[in-house]
């Protein structure tokens, strides 16, 4: 298990999180979400060992997790952390990456690893390429497949897919968590994309004002999100009565006592999100046509 306990931590002068509680089974997957700026990084740098707690422990099973005062060599064995700048070596090839610190005395294993991994970010047909002709996304790609080459414990990634295309993501995304299932290998996820969270997480945390406000399943933070910040993760929404209703919740119908007139129209795919004016607020509508500028509609709530 990872557990963090009342771990704060500053930059110079700047607290970033305060007294940060929480813990991670062996296997199960933590997203951390947050605004930008709200610690996601600082977070997974923390529990990677890259800076020293100001107060409060990180442990993985028995083994403390220390910063540089403590240790002359940032990181540990068990944990690998993909962060946002990729680090690999650009002028060799993608194969010669993944396989960087897999050993040279068994070849054959090597090979059958860095394809294996190859296959699980679906680059396969990039193995000989030099890392330096990559674009942002394949690049990003290769980094996660060389994290997981030595099969860590423990693997840290911040903003995993976000340089990747909306064609690749949503297979790139099950396959990689997939592997990461498979192999029980514990995960921690920084995101801004409900995506990379809703299918995946086993667990969620939202970051704001140096604190976390909710921690729960990705299902109960969906279903029953207490702050507007939470249900801004998910989906457009609305405040009405002091309650927070997603778009797909207020429905269209003959007459009602809830009366608002339409503002704008957007088209969503599967249907229309339309902005709306009820009393002095903008209110979010999900409706499968779209509407007449300035039309009365009433509307119905659905629980
Ligand atoms: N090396 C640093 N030195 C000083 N301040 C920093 C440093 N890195 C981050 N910060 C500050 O710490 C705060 C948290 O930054 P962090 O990168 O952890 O946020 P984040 O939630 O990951 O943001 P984003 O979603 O934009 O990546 C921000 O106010 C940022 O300006």
């Amino acid at each position: 298990m990872l557990v963090i306990k009342n771990a704060s931590f500053s930059y110079t002068s700047n607290l970033v999180l305060k007294d940060i509680s929480f813990n991670i089974s062996t296997g199960a997957n933590l997203a951390i979400i947050g605004e930008s700026g709200s610690g996601k990084s600082t977070l997974l740098k923390l529990i990677y060992g890259e800076y020293d707690l100001d107060q409060g422990e990180i442990f993985w099973k028995d083994t403390q997790i220390l910063g540089p005062k403590h240790n002359l060599v940032v990181g540990y064995d068990f944990m690998k952390y993909v962060s946002q700048e990729f680090d690999l070596m650009p002028y060799i090839s993608v194969e010669e990456n993944i396989g960087k610190h897999l050993s040279r005395f068994y070849p054959e294993e090597k090979a059958q690893r860095t394809t294996e991994l190859l296959k699980v970010v679906e680059l396969e047909t990039f193995s000989k390429t030099k890392v330096k002709n990559l674009s942002g996304g394949q690049k990003q790609r290769v980094a996660i497949a060389r994290a997981l080459a030595k099969q860590p414990e423990i693997l840290l990634l911040d903003e995993p897919f976000s340089h990747i295309d909306n064609f690749k993501k949503q297979s790139l995304r099950r396959s990689v968590f997939k592997h990461l299932k498979e192999q029980n290998i514990t995960c921690v996820v920084a995101s801004h994309d409900k995506n990379d969270v809703l299918g995946f997480a086993d667990q969620m945390i939202v970051l704001h004002d140096k604190r976390i406000i909710a921690k729960d399943t990705p299902q109960n933070l969906y279903k029953h999100p207490k702050l507007p910040l939470v249900a801004s993760f998910f989906e457009e929404f609305s405040i009405i009565d002091d309650q927070i209703y997603y778009a797909h919740q207020l429905k269209i119908v003959e007459r009602s006592d809830l009366k608002a007139i339409v503002k704008q129209c957007y088209f969503n795919g599967n249907s229309w999100l339309i902005e709306a004016k009820y009393n002095s607020d903008f209110i979010f509508i999900e409706h499968k046509d779209s509407l007449e500028i300035a039309s009365e509609i009433y509307l119905k709530i659905e629980r």
